[in-house]
């Protein structure tokens, strides 16, 4: 057995805790593999959005619970070579979201949520990417309408971004999970600045560069604590 990666190494010092970034977490065939399984998948795994496409594995996220469903071998693989790194304290991520963005695609800026165990892993196919993160609204700015008047734009909330390359894995957790909003931009090409927080961990970009975007695919890996038993759904009998 390979002995367990130090995550020390792979800490973004520049970024609020916590954020690891591993470089080639897979091998170039183990992204072949996976891109394979994920385009054979049948057709009505996936769900069209207006900007990407997405498949969900292991049961859909409730706030009553998740109703989990067993992941394909070639999904749990992963989950269990993650779980090794103790992210998710003892547990095996349940739960698999698959994105495709096209070169141009994105998604808005977000929290995760509180459905799931406040840490994500996400390994990326393909394309590299920029993952953005921002500030959230002050809480005298959220709430109600009059307020959003004065809210902050979006633009002046940003405040760094994570360079995703392809078979990387990367992990957020703490307030980056918990407080911080993620999204990435619609865009085609990214310039990589000082803004770009892991960019001395990364093997294939340096500042100033212009990476064109192309397909990229992401596993994002995740723990759902909440499982229903299909059982208590449909009730029992007293
Ligand atoms: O594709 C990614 O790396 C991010 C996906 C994401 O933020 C999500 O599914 O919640
Ligand atoms: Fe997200």
């Amino acid at each position: 057995m390979n002995t367990p990666l130090d995550l020390n190494n792979f800490r973004v010092k520049a970024a609020p805790p916590t954020i690891f970034y591993i470089p080639n977490f897979i091998t170039k065939d183990e992204e072949e593999y996976l891109w394979r399984q994920v385009y054979s998948a049948p057709k009505p795994k996936w769900t069209h959005l207006s900007n990407r496409r997405l498949q969900n594995w292991g049961g859909l996220p409730h706030p009553k619970g998740m109703v989990a469903e067993d992941l394909p071998k070639w999904l749990e693989t992963y989950c269990e070579k993650i779980a090794e790194l103790k992210v998710f304290e003892e547990k095996v991520p349940n739960h698999v979201l698959v994105n495709e963005y096209e070169a141009g695609q994105g998604i808005m800026p977000h929290v995760d949520g509180s459905l799931y165990y406040p840490t994500v892993s996400t390994i990326s196919l393909g394309s590299h990417t920029l993952l953005d993160f921002y500030k959230p609204l002050q809480s005298s700015e959220s709430g109600d309408d009059t307020s959003q008047i004065h809210s902050t734009s979006l633009k002046e909330r940003y405040m760094q971004s994570i360079l995703l390359e392809p078979r990387s894995l990367v992990l957020v957790c703490d307030d980056m999970y918990k407080v911080y909003l993620h999204g990435i931009a619609e865009c085609k090409s990214d310039v990589m600045t000082d803004k770009v927080a892991n960019i001395d961990l990364c093997e294939t970009a340096n500042i100033g560069d212009n990476l064109q975007r192309t397909t990229r695919v992401s596993l994002t890996i995740r723990y759902v604590p909440n499982i229903l038993k299909a059982k208590l759904v449909f009730g029992k009998k007293r």
